[in-house]
Parts: structure tokens; C-alpha cells; sequence
């Protein structure tokens, strides 16, 4: 990892929640974060293990039920950096980040494309929002967004709507609507998901082009660490709300520190390896944030957990050196095996 290149996005010590009947979720739980220009950071983890929010909480875009409690999330774009959690959450700024600075897609097109209006006029309206181009020069920039996302016949599909157009089209829309303003940072939260591996690899490999050519930052987020092992320079994993590994792709694949990561990396089968073998699959389920569990929140499933020790003790961030860090006590505080 580029240590010592400054980060464009910083985030340090989220907290976010959401009231619920039952009681106060801390769906992220103290995250620690960083997205460098020209890189692409994985977060991954099983459901609910706080992705999306910790995503959708850099825009500022958690529903009216939750709160970001504490924490900083600091953007060094061009200019002076600020933290955007102090930001005037109607005012201009944010909504230049959003956007503008700060590119979105989601797993469902449907979270982000209006269904009555068509790609064309949603596509046109972002970029007059945020490039001041006119109507004529807009339409004739939209069209060529849909052509470099892989659109066929753009100047056509310009006047669909969102029904009219296959899952994948969707995607590739979206992901113009995402891109028209040039973003430094583009946050894709499980955007292939939903699609078959063909379409999916054809949106990957799309990505990592447009990637190449912006020198954007990209924050993706996915459960498929066949995705990871794609597309990312680091990744950090995440469980019950705190990222609980951090590292280079190539070492995190190499050599797992966490149980957890190790666990993961296990369900997922190797070509040549595996044929006609069970793989292990981590025991029980992400544990539901209003009963965390005491000590090390992954204890109960982790195969490597020692009684008296990781049910007691809550573990804190171990620093391995270049960029590879882990929350487990298991490790001492120089990194060896205590
Ligand atoms: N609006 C909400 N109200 C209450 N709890 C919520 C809300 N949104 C998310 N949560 C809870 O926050 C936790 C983290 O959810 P999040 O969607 O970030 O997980 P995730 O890792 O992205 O999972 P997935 O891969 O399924 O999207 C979960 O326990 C979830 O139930």
C-alpha cells in the first residue's frame, strides 16, 4: 500500500446507529478507513456486517431512524480537507459531493433510476447539476456516457426508461449517471450482485477501464472474494460493525491474520483444489448487533478461540507494518502469536 500518499478519504472512528423497536443497532461500530486516489479498496464481510451503512454514512445518507454518533470522515480532494459530517446537511457542499465529487451505484438500479422518467432525462439533469453544461451540450454528453459504459445504439437507448432495459443496461446507466461528473471517488455497493457472471464480468472489467482512465478512487463493496481478488489493491474485512482486518490483496490472500478472514477465505472454493470436496463453512451466523456477544464479538464462531481470553477480552488493533493491521487477541502488540 501507498503509505505514505495521502488518503482521499479518510474515515476515523465511525459510529452509526439506528433506533429501533428493540433498541439502539450499532450497525458500525467504530470503523477506521482510508481510500487512496487510483485504488481500489474491497470492503467485505458477510451480511450485516455494516458495509452498506458505513458506505451510505460518507454521503450522509442513512435513513431518518439512524445517526452518525461519532467519528470523522475527512475528504482531501482539491482544496482544503473537511470533515463532511460537519457539513450543512442541506447545503451546497454536500450536495456537490454527492454526486459530483463522490460517484454511487447500487446493487438494485432501482434504488437509484427514477422508473417514469428516462435514462436520458435522469442522466442529463446529474450532468447540468454538476458540470453547468446546457440542455443541447448535456444530451450530447449523455450520449456519449452511455456509449463508453457499453450502451449499444446510445442515441436510441438515450430515450428508455428504466423497464425497457435489461438488468444489466440498468447497471451500465447507473454507472454513467454515477461517472458524468468525473468523480475522485466512485462507493459501488454490490452493484454486479443481481447479475449474471457474464454481465458481471463485463461490468468489472469496465469499471477497472474507466478506473485507469480517470485515476478514480474506488470504494467496492462485496461479499464475493472472487470480486476481491479482481479488483482490489487493499481490503478490509468487516464483522458486527468494526473493520477486523486490514491489508494489501496479495498478503490478505497469502496470509490471513484474522480467524475471521481465514474462515472466509476457506468457503471459498480453488479451482483444482476442490472439486467434489464440502467446503467449510463458518458455524452459526453474524451474531444480531443488539446482543453482541462479550469479548471478541466473532468468538463464538471462530475456531481458533481460546476460553477465558476471547470471550473476555475485547481486542484492539494490531499493526503488522505495511498497511496490514487486525483486532484480535490472539495477537500481542508486536504482531506475534501471544
Ligand atoms: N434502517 C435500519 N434500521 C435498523 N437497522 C438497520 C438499518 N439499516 C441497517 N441496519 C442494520 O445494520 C447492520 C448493518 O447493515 P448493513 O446493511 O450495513 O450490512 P451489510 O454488511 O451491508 O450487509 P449486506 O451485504 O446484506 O448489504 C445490520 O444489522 C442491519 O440489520
Amino acid at each position: 500500500m501507498e503509505q505514505t500518499l495521502k488518503p482521499l478519504l479518510e474515515i476515523s472512528g465511525l459510529r452509526t446507529s439506528f433506533d429501533t423497536f428493540d433498541g439502539k443497532v450499532r450497525a458500525v461500530d467504530g470503523v477506521d478507513l482510508e481510500v487512496y486516489a487510483g485504488r481500489t479498496l474491497c470492503v467485505v464481510g458477510e451480511s450485516g456486517c455494516g458495509k452498506s451503512v458505513t458506505a451510505r454514512s460518507i454521503l450522509r445518507l442513512v435513513e431518518d431512524s439512524g445517526s452518525i454518533d461519532a467519528g470523522s470522515i475527512t475528504w482531501h480532494g482539491d482544496g482544503e480537507p473537511f470533515d463532511i459530517l460537519s457539513l450543512d446537511p442541506r447545503g451546497k457542499r454536500l450536495q456537490r459531493l454527492r454526486g459530483g465529487d463522490i460517484g454511487m451505484i447500487f446493487q438494485e438500479p432501482a434504488a437509484s433510476l427514477l422508473p417514469l422518467r428516462t435514462i436520458g432525462a435522469q442522466l442529463i439533469e446529474t450532468l447540468r447539476i454538476h458540470t453547468g453544461l446546457d440542455k443541447r451540450a448535456a444530451r450530447a454528453r449523455a450520449v456519449e456516457l452511455l456509449d463508453a459504459v457499453g450502451i449499444p445504439d446510445p442515441k436510441r437507448r438515450i430515450d428508455a426508461y428504466p423497464f425497457q432495459l435489461s438488468g444489466g443496461m440498468c447497471q451500465r446507466a447507473m454507472i454513467a449517471i454515477a461517472l458524468c461528473a468525473n468523480p475522485s471517488l466512485l462507493i459501488a455497493d454490490e452493484p454486479t450482485t443481481a447479475l449474471d457472471v457474464t454481465t458481471q464480468a463485463r461490468i468489472l472489467d469496465l469499471l477497472r477501464d474507466l478506473q485507469a482512465e480517470h485515476r478514480m478512487a474506488v470504494m467496492f463493496i462485496t461479499h464475493d472474494l472472487g470480486v476481491v481478488a479482481e479488483l482490489a489493491d487493499e481490503v478490509a474485512v468487516m464483522y458486527l460493525g468494526r473493520v477486523v482486518e486490514r491489508a494489501p490483496v496479495d498478503e490478505l490472500f497469502a496470509d490471513p491474520k484474522h480467524p475471521y478472514t481465514k474462515a472466509l477465505l476457506a468457503s471459498v472454493p480453488v479451482l483444482g483444489r476442490d472439486r467434489g470436496r464440502d467446503l467449510p463453512t463458518i458455524p452459526g451466523t453474524v451474531p444480531n448487533p443488539l446482543h453482541r456477544p462479550s469479548g471478541c464479538s466473532f468468538h463464538p464462531r471462530c475456531a481458533e478461540a481460546v476460553a477465558g481470553k476471547c470471550d473476555i477480552d475485547a481486542p484492539t488493533e494490531v499493526d503488522f507494518g505495511g498497511g496490514r493491521t487486525a483486532e484480535c487477541v490472539l495477537y500481542d502488540t508486536e504482531g506475534a502469536r501471544a
